[in-house]
């Protein structure tokens, strides 16, 4: 039987050339058809052709070896354009005329293969050696690294065996179809012609069909996975599960539990290696997680620290709370969250503690002079100095380092931050510290720990955003600018702002206003009538400070961040359609509603009042006795509280017989008044969290008038939380002061005063004013309450009589612009401030 092997199969010559990597050059049966073909009917239709080439090739050679004539067996066929005679070649065979070989189709293999020297010249490639030999080795490098980048596999072992591991060094010269490498041995190639000359018409034909049929064939291996490297080998399928193997049949059955499943992987990765050998028995020991979510945090030994008596109630009441007697030290309940949760109930969203800020290329408000601290301006300072802040944030509070200057502490009460000087507890012991505590967290700097960024709204102009999260009441940014005199307030407005678009005023302290713009990124705060945050005033080492803080809720990474402006515009020419978007919107940017009073409940009234009558009885034994500073130390604390009415006794202890007795009365009268108001104000407010707030209220609620003699007359009224600008008027003269010191003179009118609900606006007092009178002629008649005076703009803003602002979207048309609208205007002539 014929070898299957041909002229040019080269895998059994000694030494891979070029030749090798070039099926089409060869005429034998292609290994890699024969190992990537996988129909065969298709292989045995192109492998025949090929066997009766090479057969007839072979029958050719002997006939011719026969007839005396050399041919070269074993050769390459190598094509060439034309014979190429020469010396050590063999002329092509006679017999033969010149038209027959002409007709011969000529092919040659250096074009074919890019190698031609012609060709490399056109390609630039001059660097490479012109001789013939040096063309060689080009032409032998470049297809060994053709071979290498591309790792054609031709073998017939399949992909992946490395072509020099499998060709023979040592070729077997022997062998009648070992072939010559020519150019590198410097002997000059046969040509195909030459050979092909030597075939009758038939083997010619052969030649040449095989040669169409192999091109073919090339281009159809190029879709082969051989040929792009594709592994079509069965894969074992395998499961990772936090890092480990999971074996699939395993993975159907039910789960075990966490320990055993750990210590089963590491078995399983063993029985893979040693599928029969026993795994060693060890002794399970059972791991319990001794910490959760909150691990490192410490437990708190008491839970009921720094709470309120009504939120430990609350807390008391709390079934899963309730002690076991051994309190739980495996599972704390979470610090903060936990308790709140249990408390208030509310849903339960996943923690976004991480600083979120918004992306880069955000819109930006125009440039502007930031300040981080006041600024007292002209006579704004001497201003503050008269006011009582000044004087009374210098007590002391009476807090233990136990009660950690909580929601008792006389200074959180009146809103006063404590320091070093006033403060009893100590700075390690004292909540009482938001101011400095939020210097401390921005001092650094930094995104999250500012966190706060300026938002561009759709239809708001700029507002602010969280980038973190807060916890409810915690002090998130403070207000700053310039403080002012409403007199400084009015130069500006005509003089400086007269042009502007935006108004960052905010009326501060009384008769002061703070000016921020100049100031802090907290006056781009918008209103809501359903806010997260509140602005409160605060005094800290003496100053009057401004902040917003979140409200009763958490804050989450993201909001925007809103108070409520308790906005009165006074005039409807003023007033803005409110878009804030929350369910309960007032529609315009206008006034809070009156808050209704609940209910007091009954038990808790009784007691106070029995406490209060209690206090003035004794009060008034000790003031009749002669004996009023014999309290003792241990008694700071009632006497503090009992503050003002010891006050007004003071003064009418001045007097003499009956009428002292009466001012005594009257004082533990105004005590128990005070009390009540501060307990039922606690009890009503406590499940929303806010007694802070409405207890301030209930000390500083003080109400300034302002006018001109012969020109209305502007109302100031103290307010802790959130301002209201009611109106504007031309001149803001001061006439009359009703400061605490007249309060503590007219007890009554003090203590109702200091009973008015949260949100209460200030500026509409009962009885006519000429304020009132003059503004009840600009709103019409029936306007005198703040209710009434929202519907009645709402009324105006919906009848576009008189227009709203044209330019809600884009322009704040603040305090600033309600004054001077007034102050322009000419006709309203008195303006309400509320703070
Ligand atoms: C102190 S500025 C707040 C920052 C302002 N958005 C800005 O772009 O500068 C107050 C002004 O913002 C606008 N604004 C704030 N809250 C609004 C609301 N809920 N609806 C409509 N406009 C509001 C009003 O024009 C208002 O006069």
């Amino acid at each position: 039987m014929l070898p299957l092997q041909g002229p040019g199969l080269g895998h059994d010559q000694g030494e891979a050339s070029f030749i090798d990597f070039h099926p089409p050059t060869t005429v034998s049966p292609d290994s890699i058809s024969l190992a990537s073909e996988p129909d065969l009917g298709k292989r045995e239709n192109l492998i025949e052709p090929l066997i009766e080439s090479a057969i007839q090739l072979l029958e050719a050679e002997s006939e011719q070896q026969e007839s005396g004539q050399q041919t070269p067996v074993g050769q390459a066929i190598v094509v060439a354009e034309g014979p190429i005679p020469t010396e050590s070649e063999p002329a092509p065979p006679a017999g033969r005329s010149q038209r027959a070989r002409a007709s011969l189709p000529v092919y040659n293999l250096d074009k074919l293969g890019g190698t031609a020297k012609g060709e490399r010249q056109a390609k630039g490639d001059t660097l490479v050696d012109e001789s013939e030999d040096g063309a060689s080795e080009t032409v032998n490098s470049r297809a060994k690294a053709t071979d290498g980048a591309l790792n054609i596999d031709w073998s017939i072992d399949g992909p992946g065996t490395p072509i020099r591991a499998r060709v023979p060094k040592k070729a077997n010269t022997a062998s009648p179809v070992s072939r010559r490498v020519t150019r590198r041995s410097g002997v000059p190639a046969e040509t195909l012609t030459v050979t092909l000359s030597s075939l009758g018409k038939r083997g010619r034909d052969a030649v040449e069909k095989s040669f169409t049929k192999l091109k073919r064939e090339v281009e159809r291996l190029k879709d082969t996975n051989e040929y792009a490297h594709i592994d079509k080998r069965p894969v074992r399928f395998s499961v990772w599960s936090n890092g480990k193997y999971v074996d699939p049949a395993e993975a159907k059955q039910p789960a075990p539990s966490p320990v055993v499943a750990k210590e089963d992987n590491v078995k399983d990765s063993e029985k893979q290696e040693e599928p029969k050998a026993p795994a060693p028995k060890t002794k399970r020991v059972k791991k319990w997680l001794d910490k959760g979510l909150y691990a490192g945090q410490e437990t708190p030994s008491d839970i009921y620290y720094g709470l309120s008596a009504k939120d430990k109630k609350t807390l008391a009441s709390i079934p899963e709370l309730a002690s076991s007697g051994k309190p739980n030290q495996t599972l704390p309940t979470p610090m903060f969250n936990g308790l709140r949760l249990l408390m208030n109930g509310r849903d339960f969203k996943l923690p976004y503690d991480v600083c979120n800020p918004l992306p880069p290329g955000q819109p930006k408000p125009a440039a502007y002079r930031t300040m981080t601290k006041n600024r007292f301006v002209g006579d704004a300072a001497a201003y503050w100095k008269k006011t009582p802040h000044f004087h009374d944030s210098l007590s002391k509070c009476v807090c233990k380092p136990e009660d950690g200057c909580a929601e008792d502490c006389q200074n959180r009460i009146m809103l006063y931050e404590c320091d070093d000087t006033n403060c009893n507890a100590g700075k390690a012991y004292c909540q009482n510290r938001a101011f400095q505590n939020l210097q401390e967290r921005t001092k650094k700097g930094g995104r999250y720990r500012v966190g706060v960024e300026v938002l561009k709204t759709s239809d708001r102009g700029y507002g602010v955003r969280s980038n973190r999260c807060y916890e409810p009441n915690q002090i998130i940014t403070e207000y700053t600018g310039e403080i002012i005199t409403e007199e400084e307030c009015d130069r500006r407005m005509n003089e400086i702002y007269k042009d502007n678009e935006c108004y960052y005023l905010m009326s501060f302290d009384q008769n002061m206003i703070i000016d921020a713009t100049t100031g802090s990124i907290a006056r781009f705060v918008n209103h809501s009538c359903s806010p997260n945050c509140r602005m409160i005033k605060w005094i800290v080492l003496g100053q009057p400070r401004m902040a917003l803080f979140a409200g009763d809720r958490p804050i989450t990474t993201g909001e925007e961040l809103t108070y409520d402006y308790n906005f009165d515009p006074f005039s409807a020419k003023n007033v803005q359609k409110c878009l804030c978007g929350s369910p309960n919107c007032r529609g315009i940017l206008g006034p809070k509603p009156k808050e209704v009073k609940p209910p007091k409940p009954p038990k808790d009234l009784k007691k106070s009042v029995k406490g209060s009558v209690k206090a003035g009885k004794r009060k008034l034994k000790e003031l009749l006795s002669g004996d009023a500073d014999a309290e003792d130390d241990s008694k700071a604390a009632k006497k503090r509280k009992m503050k003002t009415a010891t006050g007004v006794m003071k003064q009418s202890i001045t007097s003499t017989g009956l009428k002292a007795a009466k001012g005594a009365a009257k004082g533990a009268a105004t005590a128990f008044k005070r009390s009540v108001s501060n307990i039922s104000v606690k009890t009503k407010t406590t499940p929303k969290g806010t007694r802070y707030t409405l207890s301030r209220k209930a000390k500083t609620n003080v109400v300034k008038t302002y006018g001109k003699k012969g020109s209305p007359k502007v109302k100031v009224s103290s307010r802790s939380e959130s301002l209201t600008i009611v109106a504007a008027g031309s001149v803001v003269e001061k006439t009359k002061t009703t400061t605490r010191k007249a309060q503590k003179k007219t007890p009554k009118k003090a203590a109702s005063a200091k009973s008015t609900p949260k949100g209460t606006p200030k500026a509409t007092p009962k009885k006519a004013t000429p304020a009132r009178k003059a503004k009840a002629k600009t709103d019409g008649p029936g306007t005198s309450s703040a209710r009434e005076r929202t519907a009645s703009w709402k009324k105006a803003l919906s009848s576009g009589s008189p227009a709203p602002n044209p330019d809600v979207k884009s322009v704040s048309l603040g305090l600033g612009n309600s004054i001077r609208a007034l102050i322009n205007g000419g006709k309203g002539k008195e303006f309400f401030v509320s703070t």
